[in-house]
């Protein structure tokens, strides 16, 4: 765990560190942060910085408005976008570059790919990408929704050594402890299963932050899945960054699978979304090899909702059980046509011809959720 062996890290920064008091941006809480990022670089590690903060950065500029109404936040965003980019710039002496993502870029693993090329081609030119949510054209459909899963896909996708999510408290606690004076830190999180998203709660009722706990819950686990030291550290003590560069745990460390998933079955497990289902009798035991068990339509017993082909498709058993999560190669419309034939041969042929419903390149297990 020790820092000097990270090639690359993300830090994630919360908006109670940009805009503590929705008055604008501060510094205050960012230069130690901005430190940590200029010792990281010094020491040979790469960073991607995804910040936080544009809503909270920009809502003073809307003292009459209600601010949670959707137009009016995303209004703020894009006021306070500008300043908190101005904000981060001015703490280095070396160039930024804004990069502004949605769920729908990286669930579409043309564009997803396209992201990549893009930090890397920044970081091998010494710039340092600043990543937040695109969050005026966003709709509840292409949105993340919060910075926490924004940052872990950012990590995969830079095939970053570590994620640092950087909050107002000092990591994971066992209960909430604004809540529960008896509440105790875990140190270390070697697997992330139901007992530890139940010790998340939300963010504090009417305060700067989105996804409270769960979300950098669902983040570790994206991380980890992929290999990713995940950290959740207190973001307003410098002391946090120091023992970070010196090797020790300042917060909670969550344990990095030693298998980590390969990249493309990582994305299409925790990046992509289905766009339709399909159910099937029995179990579907699919694997990332083309001479595994192919799905045929005498198989499937219905197909839900619109999908072409290209589109990320859940297959699921009748009682809901999850199997697998693939590209399909078939759209919707074909494959009801081709699930709904009486004539089998015809089926059967028609498969032969037009090749494999799902793609054995593009395939995720999901364990029989
Ligand atoms: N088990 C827990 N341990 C620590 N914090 C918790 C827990 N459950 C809920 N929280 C809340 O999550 C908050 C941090 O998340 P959030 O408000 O979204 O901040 P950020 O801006 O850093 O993302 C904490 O301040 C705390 O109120
Ligand atoms: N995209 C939003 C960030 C939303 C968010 O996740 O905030 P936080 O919980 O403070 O990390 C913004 O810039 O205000």
């Amino acid at each position: 765990m020790s820092h000097p062996n990270w090639k690359r890290v993300v830090i994630k920064v919360g908006s109670a560190l940009i805009s503590p008091n929705q008055q604008g941006c501060s510094s205050h809480y960012l230069l130690s942060i901005a430190q940590f990022i200029v010792r990281c670089r010094a020491n040979g590690t790469q960073v991607v910085l995804v910040s936080s903060g544009s809503v909270a950065a920009g809502a003073h500029l809307f003292p009459e408005q209600e601010k949670s109404d959707i137009a009016v936040k995303k209004a703020m965003a894009a006021a306070g976008q500008t300043e908190m980019i101005a904000t981060w710039d001015r703490l280095f002496d070396f160039p930024s570059a804004q990069m502004l993502l949605t769920h729908a870029d990286l669930r579409d693993r043309e564009r997803y790919v396209s992201i990549r090329e893009t930090i890397f081609s920044l970081l091998d030119n010494n710039i340092l990408p600043i990543v937040n949510e695109n969050d005026t054209v966003t709709t509840d459909k292409l949105k993340v929704g919060d910075n926490d899963n924004l940052s872990a896909m950012v990590a995969s996708a830079a095939e970053a050594d570590a994620l640092i999510i950087c909050s107002d408290i000092d990591g994971l606690y066992d209960k909430n402890p604004h809540e529960h004076d008896d509440a105790k830190l875990l140190k270390s999180v070697n697997t992330i299963d139901q007992s530890i998203y139940d010790m998340a709660g939300g963010a504090v009722k009417g305060g700067v932050g989105t996804g409270g706990m769960r979300t950098k819950i669902e983040a570790a686990e994206k991380a980890v899945s992929h290999g990713i030291d995940t950290y959740i550290i207190n973001g307003f003590t410098e002391l946090s960054f120091n023992m970070l560069l010196a090797g020790e745990n300042p917060g909670t460390h969550f344990v990095p699978h030693a298998k980590p998933m390969q990249e493309n079955v990582h994305w299409m497990r925790h990046t992509s979304n289905a766009q339709g289902e399909v159910i099937v009798e029995g179990d579907f035991d699919a694997s990332l090899d083309s001479d595994a068990e192919q799905l045929t339509s005498s198989e499937i017993i219905d197909v839900k909702g619109e999908f072409s082909v290209g589109d990320t498709i859940l297959v699921r058993k009748e009682d809901g059980t999850k199997l697998v999560k693939a590209k399909s190669n078939y759209s919707s419309c074909l494959l009801n046509f081709i699930a709904n034939q009486e004539n089998e041969e015809f089926a059967h042929e028609f498969e032969e011809k037009t090749g494999p419903i799902i793609s054995d390149q593009h395939i995720a297990n999901l364990e029989k959720e």
